[in-house]
C-alpha cells in the first residue's frame, strides 16, 4: 500500500473532488461518516460523554459533522472549537453553522480560555490539527494538548494526533496528543512508523473514503507499506522438475571464539528459506559444533582456530552472508578487505562486517553492487553519522544506499528497506524479536533467497515480511518473552505456508 506525503493527499483529495464531480463539503460528509459509523459500532448508543475538540481547519470541519450525527443519534456530546486562528476554513465553518442548526452549541476555547473538565472516563475525539499543521502550535494550544494527554481519557484522533506533522519530527514533543486510537483517512502515514512518532500513534486504522483509486494508482511514492498483497507477487514458486542446484549454493561466513552459534542460526535459516547448499565459512574451533548442529551444511575452516583469517572458497556462490559473530581482529578486517575486492557479486553484509566497514571508510567504495546491508540503528550510525530526527536518517541512508549502488535494511519495529531513492516499510514483526540472534537469522534468509534467484532488493524486502512473519507465528506459540531466534528459524515453514492461506471466508466458500 501506497505511503502518500501530505502534498500527495491534497491532491488526491482534488482529483477525487474533480471526477466524481462532489464539492469538498461531501467528501467531508463522507469521511465524518466513516468516523461516525466506526463509533456507533462500538458504542451502540452507550451514554458515555464524548467531548470533541475541533480545530478550524477541514480536521476540525470533520469533528464537526462527526459531532452533528453523534448528536442526532443521542450520543451525549460537548464540542470545544479550538480557534487558533481565524482563517477558518469554508467547510468548517459551513458544518459549524449546520451544527448551530441542530441546536448544538459550541464552546470557543481561545487563549485566554481556562481548561476544560475532561475525566478518565469521557471519549475525547481530536479534531484540532489535521495534515494541514505546518508550524508548532501556540502554546496555549499546547498546553490544551498536554491536558488532554494528562486526562488519561480514551482519545480517538481524526486522521493523525494533532501536532503531529506527517513530514518532520515534532517541534515540541509534549504539544502532541497521545492518542490511543486513531482513524486516519484512506492511506497510512510514514508518521506510524517511525520509532520517534509512531508512538503517538499506538493504534490506527484505516477509513476507505473512496479517494480516486486510479490518481492513487498512478501516483509514485517516496514509501510504500509492505504487507501480504505485496509480498504474494514477489513469491517464485519451485518447479517440479528441480533439483537442489536450482536453489543456489550460499555460503555464510563468520563467527569466531564463542560466537559461532550466529553462524548456525543463518545456516539454518538459509536451508529453511529454500537455499539448495549452504557452506559455512568458520574458524576452525567453529568446526565440530557446526556440523553437529547442523548437518544439512557443509563446512570450510580457515588456518587459524579462533577467527577469520583468510577467506577462501573453492567454488563460485550462488550467494553470500557475511559479518555474522565475525569479531573484528585486524586479520579478519584484512581477509574482509580482500574478499570484498575480489567478490564482485551482491552479498548480505551485517553485523561486524558492517563495523569493520565503518571503521574502515575506504573499503565502502569495494562492496560490490547492489549488496545488502542489514544495521540496525546504532551499526547505521556508524555507518552514515548521527542523526536528529527519523526523517534526517532516512535521508542520510537514502543518499548512502544511492552513492553505493546499495540496499540498506534498517531493522527496527518497522524495518524498513531503502533502494533505488524508494523506502519499503515492513509490517510484520514483533517486540519478542528484540532477541539474541534474530539479526543473524534475517541474514540468513536473505542470503538464501538471494541464491535462489530473488532480485537483491526483492530478497530484502521479501526476506524481512518472512522473518517477521516467522516471528509473529512463534510468538504466538510461545509469547514475547519465550521467543528465541532459533524458534523464529522453526516458524520459516509456517510463515511461507501463512503467506498462501485463503481468508477464513473464502476457505469455507471454496472448500478444497
Ligand atoms: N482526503 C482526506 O484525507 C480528507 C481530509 N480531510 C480532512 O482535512 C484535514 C486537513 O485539513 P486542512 O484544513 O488542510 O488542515 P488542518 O485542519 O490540519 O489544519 C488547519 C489549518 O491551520 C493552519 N495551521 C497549520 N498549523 C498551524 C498552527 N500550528 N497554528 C495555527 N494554525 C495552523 C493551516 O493553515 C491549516 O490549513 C485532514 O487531516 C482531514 O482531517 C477532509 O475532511 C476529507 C478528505
Ligand atoms: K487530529
Amino acid at each position: 500500500m501506497k505511503i502518500f506525503s501530505s502534498h500527495q493527499i491534497y491532491q488526491a483529495d482534488k482529483s477525487t473532488i474533480q471526477k466524481e464531480q462532489i464539492t469538498s463539503d461531501a467528501l467531508m460528509e463522507r469521511a465524518a461518516t466513516q468516523l461516525f459509523e466506526w463509533m456507533h459500532a462500538r458504542l451502540r448508543g452507550t451514554q458515555v460523554n464524548i467531548k470533541l475538540f475541533c480545530g478550524i481547519g477541514n480536521n476540525g470541519g470533520d469533528g464537526l459533522v462527526l459531532a452533528r450525527k453523534l448528536h442526532e443519534h443521542g450520543y451525549s456530546i460537548h464540542v470545544f472549537v479550538v480557534n487558533y486562528s481565524d482563517k477558518r476554513s469554508e467547510d468548517f465553518l459551513l458544518n459549524l453553522e449546520r451544527l448551530k442548526d441542530g441546536k448544538v452549541w459550541p464552546d470557543f476555547i481561545n487563549n485566554d480560555s481556562g481548561l476544560p473538565n475532561i475525566s478518565e472516563s469521557d471519549i475525547v475525539v481530536d479534531a484540532i490539527f489535521g495534515i494541514g499543521l505546518n508550524r508548532v502550535p501556540d502554546d496555549w494550544v499546547g498546553n490544551l494538548i498536554a491536558h488532554i494527554n494528562a486526562s488519561n481519557a480514551f482519545t480517538l484522533s481524526v486522521d493523525v494526533p494533532s501536532g503531529l506533522p506527517v513530514d518532520r519530527s515534532p517541534w515540541e514533543p509534549s504539544y502532541v496528543i497521545r492518542s490511543s486510537y486513531v482513524l486516519s483517512f484512506q492511506l497510512p502515514k510514514l508518521i506510524f512508523f517511525l520509532p520517534e512518532t509512531g508512538a503517538y500513534a499506538n493504534q490506527w486504522e484505516l477509513l476507505d473514503i473512496g479517494l480516486d483509486a486510479e490518481f492513487i494508482a498512478k501516483t509514485e511514492t517516496d514509501f510504500e507499506l509492505i504487507g501480504r498483497p505485496e509480498i504474494l507477487p514477489k513469491y517464485r514458486p519451485r518447479s517440479k522438475f528441480s533439483h537442489k542446484g536450482t536453489y543456489g549454493h550460499a555460503v555464510i561466513i563468520g563467527g569466531s571464539y564463542g560466537k559461532i552459534g550466529a553462524v548456525q542460526l543463518a545456516c539454518n535459516a538459509c536451508l529453511s528459506v529454500g537455499c539448495g547448499l549452504v557452506t559455512a565459512v568458520v574458524p576452525k574451533c567453529g568446526y565440530h559444533s557446526l556440523q553437529t548442529a547442523v548437518p544439512e551444511a557443509m563446512v570450510l575452516t580457515g588456518s587459524r582456530d579462533k577467527i577469520i583469517s583468510r577467506i577462501e572458497i573453492p567454488f563460485s556462490p550462488t550467494a553470500v552472508g557475511i559479518g555474522v559473530g565475525m569479531g573484528k581482529d585486524e586479520d579478519t578486517v584484512q581477509a574482509l578487505a580482500v574478499y570484498l575486492k575480489g567478490s564482485g557479486a551482491p552479498m548480505v553484509i551485517d553485523a561486524d562486517a558492517l563495523n569493520i566497514l565503518s571503521e574502515n571508510r575506504d573499503l565502502l567504495k569495494d562492496i560490490p553492487e547492489m549488496s545488502i546491508l542489514t544495521p540496525h540503528p546504532k551499526e547505521l550510525e556508524r555507518l552514515i553519522g548521527p542523526w536528529t530526527s527519523d526523517f534526517e536518517m532516512l535521508d542520510k541512508a537514502k543518499s548512502f544506499a544511492d552513492r553505493y549502488n546499495l540496499v540498506v535494511v534498517i531493522k527496527g519495529a518497522h524495518t524498513i528497506t531503502l533502494y533505488n531513492g524508494k523506502g519499503y516499510v515492513n509490517t510484520t514483526g514483533n517486540p519478542g524479536m528484540a532477541t539474541a540472534g534474530s539479526g543473524d537469522v534475517l541474514t540468513g534468509m536473505v542470503a538464501g533467497l538471494l541464491a535462489q534467484g530473488y532480485p537483491p532488493a526483492e530478497a530484502a524486502i521479501f526476506g524481512v515480511y518472512l522473518h517477521g512473519l516467522a516471528g509473529d507465528i512463534g510468538a504466538s506459540k510461545n509469547g514475547y518473552e519465550a521467543l528465541k531466534a532459533s524458534i523464529i528459524v522453526d516458524n520459516i515453514g509456517s510463515a511461507y505456508s501463512e503467506l498462501f492461506r485463503k481468508p477464513e471466508a473464502e476457505q469455507k466458500e471454496n472448500p478444497r
